[in-house]
């Protein structure tokens, strides 16, 4: 079985495991969320940077988060473009992502593949040489692509050094939610990292539940706020999660 580990959590082996996004729009608010997050003892969290508003304290606030969370931290900004919450020009966004390597403010760092692929390697070699493990992502909230062709993204993420691949789809009928979990077996199955891949809305609600199944070693639920359509809350993932647990 294929591991990584970002922390002390080692992703692969078995059950999935729960992450929680923080979408705070300001320090208080993140710093209350962090507080009712860690109350539901998810096993990672993921910081969603584009959605706080004043981005000139990072530092602080991870000093601070670090007090409260008790979870290895991911650090996401994710773009208007890409789905985020703001805009943010190619310049600033690896910019920002190189700081958060330097500054070692993170546990695991995600970048977006759909960018100028030489920096996004660039970035990825600096991560490791920092020792920081990274998950490649592609976001698709319009559709879902192919077998193939999710398989063909997740491939060329193993190809640019990825630690883990990630792919988020957006489904609109079952067929669509097949695809995306045919191509996490296969991804799952063939390519030498593990993947963490959902296709959103209610259709793809079964694609958060069923990772263990078909591959995926990450799912990311709810602690009021979502961060992304579909999420369901940890509770209610957790207890799901427990009863679909492969008797292997
Ligand atoms: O990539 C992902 C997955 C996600 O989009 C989801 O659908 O749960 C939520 C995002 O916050 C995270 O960065």
């Amino acid at each position: 079985m294929k591991t990584v580990k970002i922390g002390k959590l080692t992703l692969g082996n078995g059950c999935p495991k729960i992450a929680v996004s923080l979408t705070g729009k300001s320090a208080t608010e993140l710093l209350q969320q962090a507080q009712a997050v860690m109350n539901t003892q998810p096993d990672l969290i993921e910081w969603r940077l584009d959605y706080l508003q004043d981005l000139s304290n990072i530092k602080q606030l991870v000093g601070k988060l670090r007090l409260i969370l008790k979870v290895p931290l991911l650090l996401t900004f994710r773009t208007q473009e890409e789905g985020g919450v703001q805009p943010l020009g190619e310049k600033q966004y690896f910019g920002l992502l190189r700081k958060i390597i330097d500054q070692q403010l993170a546990d695991a760092l995600d970048i977006e593949v759909a960018r100028n692929h030489q920096q996004v390697e660039t970035l990825v070699q600096v991560a490791h040489q920092h020792k920081l493990p990274v998950i490649l992502s592609y976001h698709d909230f319009q559709q879902t692509p192919t077998t193939a062709q999710i398989l063909n993204h997740l491939k060329l993420m193993n190809e640019m050094q990825a630690d883990l691949a990630k792919i988020a789809v957006m489904p609109h009928t079952a067929y669509d939610v097949l695809e995306l979990l045919t191509a996490t077996r296969k991804a799952a199955d063939q390519l030498p990292l593990p993947v963490i891949t959902m296709a959103m809305g209610s259709l793809g609600k079964i694609t958060r539940l069923s990772g263990e199944l078909f591959g995926s070693v990450l799912t990311f639920g709810s602690v009021g706020t979502s961060s992304a359509p579909g999420q369901i809350s940890v509770a209610r993932l957790r207890t799901i999660l427990a009863e679909l647990q492969l008797q292997l």
